[in-house]
C-alpha cells in the first residue's frame, strides 16, 4: 500500500481540502493515477511479474468514501475523482472482485449520490471517443505507460461493444466474438431459446419477448404520417435484421405490413425460416445472407422503411456504425430506427457508458434517439436461484434496466 492509496481511503475526518493537496502532490511527483494496490505490493514484496488485477485509486475511492459524508466532503472526494481522470486513471480497470470503480459504486448504493458515478461513466464515453479517435489516426505513444493503459483499457472495451455478446473468456475466434466462426457453428433451437449446438452460447432467449414487444411498437410508430391526426403512411414497409427466435416477425406479420422484410444469415436459421413457412408469407421478402451484403442492392432499388429493426448476433458495435450509413439511406423521413440495445449489458456501467455513445453516434447521421426504460424480469439476474441461464454457458445480460431506444430524424 501507498501513501496515495492510502490518502484514497479516507482514513481521517473530515474529507477536506488537504485531501486535494496531497493527490496534487503525489501525482505531480510522478505517481501514476492508475498505480495499483497489487502493483504496490509487489514492489514491496520485491516480486516482479504483472499482476493480473488492477485495483486503482479510483476503486479504493469507491470503496471507501464514506456513506454519509457531508456535502462539502462529497464534493471534494468529487474533485479527487476529477484530477485522477485528468491524470489518467482508467474508468474500466478491474480488481480482484472483477469489479470496476462504476461498479463498486453501484454495489454500494451511491449510483446517484453526488457526480461520482456520472462522472466516471462520463469518463467512459471520453475515453471510448479518444481511443477511436486513436485507432483511426494510428496514434503513435512515445511513453510505454501510456500504451500499457490504453491497451489495458481496449481490453475491456473490445468486449464492451458488442451487439448482443460480452464474456471476457471468449477467444476472438470463438462464435460470440467472430461472425464467421459463427456462421460456421451448428445450432440449436431448445424450449425458450436458440443456442450454438456446442458451445451452448444463447443467441436468442424468450425471456426478450416484451423487448421485442417494444421494438415492434417502435417499427410502427414509423407508420404515423402525422402525430396529431395519427394519419397513417399508406404503405407500410419494415425490416428485420436478424430473425432468431422470429419473436419480432411474428409481432410485426400480426400487424399486417404492407411489405416485411426480413434479413438473415445463419443456414440453420435460414432452414427454420423454410421449415416454418416464412418464404410462402405473401408480404414478406427474404433477403438470405448478411445484412452487409444484402442492404446496398435495398439501396438501389429505392426501397424506403417506416421502421427498420436490428438484432443480430457476434457483432461488434463498428458494424453497427457501419449499419447507420444505411439506416439513413433506407428509412423513410418519418421512419423510425431501432435495435436490441444489449451494448456493454453484461456490466451495468459500460451499458450506461454505450448508451450516451450510441446516442452521439447517431447523432452524427441526424438521428435522435430517444430510450425507454424499462425493468428486466428478475430470471435474468444471475444471482437469482433460478435464472434463465441456468442451462446457457454464457450470459449477455447482467442489468436491471433495459433502454429501449427509438431513433428518428432530428427534424421530424
Ligand atoms: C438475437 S437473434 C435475433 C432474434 C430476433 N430479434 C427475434 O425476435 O427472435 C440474432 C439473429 O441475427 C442473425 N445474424 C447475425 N449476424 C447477422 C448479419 N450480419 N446479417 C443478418 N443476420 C445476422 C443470427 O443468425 C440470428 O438469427
Amino acid at each position: 500500500m501507498s501513501d496515495l492509496h492510502d490518502l484514497c481511503r479516507f482514513s481521517t475526518r473530515p474529507i477536506d481540502e488537504s485531501y486535494i493537496t496531497q493527490l496534487h502532490h503525489y501525482l505531480k511527483s510522478g505517481i501514476p493515477a492508475t498505480y495499483t494496490v497489487e502493483e504496490a505490493a509487489n514492489y514491496i514484496n520485491g516480486i516482479e511479474e504483472t499482476p493480473s488485477t488492477t485495483t486503482t485509486p479510483l476503486h479504493l475511492i469507491c470503496m471507501n468514501v464514506p456513506l454519509g459524508c457531508t456535502d462539502e466532503e462529497l464534493e471534494i472526494v468529487e474533485k479527487m475523482i476529477e484530477i485522477l481522470l485528468e491524470y489518467g486513471a482508467g474508468w474500466c480497470f478491474t480488481d480482484v472482485n472483477n469489479e470496476t470503480p462504476g461498479c463498486i459504486l453501484i454495489r454500494r448504493g451511491l449510483k446517484h449520490v453526488g457526480k461520482l458515478y456520472s462522472q466516471i461513466v462520463d469518463a467512459g464515453v471520453r475515453a471510448e471517443l479518444l481511443l477511436r479517435k486513436v485507432s483511426d489516426y494510428d496514434v503513435e505513444f512515445i511513453d510505454p505507460e501510456d500504451v500499457e493503459a490504453q491497451q489495458n483499457e481496449t481490453v475491456e472495451s473490445e468486449v464492451v461493444v458488442e451487439s448482443k455478446d460480452s464474456e471476457i473468456d471468449d477467444a476472438p475466434d470463438a462464435p460470440s466474438q467472430n461472425q464467421q466462426s459463427y456462421l460456421n457453428t451448428k445450432l440449436e433451437y431448445v424450449d425458450d431459446a436458440l443456442v450454438t449446438k456446442d458451445r451452448k452460447d444463447g443467441v436468442m432467449m424468450a425471456w426478450e419477448s416484451d423487448l421485442m414487444k417494444l421494438g415492434c411498437d417502435s417499427l410502427f410508430k414509423g407508420a404515423i404520417l402525422d402525430g396529431d391526426t395519427k394519419e397513417m403512411d399508406s404503405e407500410i414497409v419494415v425490416l428485420n435484421i436478424g430473425f432468431g427466435m422470429g419473436i419480432i416477425d411474428t409481432m410485426i406479420q400480426h400487424q399486417h405490413p404492407t411489405k416485411h422484410y426480413i434479413c438473415e444469415a445463419h443456414p440453420d436459421v435460414l432452414k427454420k425460416l423454410k421449415d416454418d413457412g416464412w418464404y410462402e408469407k405473401p408480404n414478406v421478402v427474404i433477403l438470405e445472407g448478411r445484412w452487409q451484403d444484402n442492404l446496398d442492392e435495398l439501396l438501389s432499388q429505392g426501397v424506403f422503411f417506416n421502421g427498420i429493426y436490428y438484432d443480430t448476433f457476434s457483432e461488434h458495435y463498428q458494424d453497427m456504425l457501419e449499419l447507420f450509413d444505411f439506416v439513413v439511406g433506407l428509412l423513410k423521413p418519418h421512419g423510425v430506427f431501432s435495435f436490441f440495445n444489449g451494448l456493454g449489458a453484461d456490466r451495468e456501467v459500460i451499458y450506461e457508458v454505450y448508451k450516451q455513445l450510441v446516442e452521439i453516434d447517431l447523432k452524427t447521421y441526424g438521428l435522435d434517439v430517444k430510450f425507454t426504460e424499462v425493468e428486466v424480469p428478475e430470471s435474468t439476474l444471475k444471482s437469482n436461484d433460478k435464472s434463465v441461464w441456468d442451462d446457457v454457458k454464457r450470459s449477455y445480460w447482467s442489468c436491471p434496466v433495459y433502454y429501449h431506444p427509438e431513433a428518428r430524424f432530428i427534424d421530424i
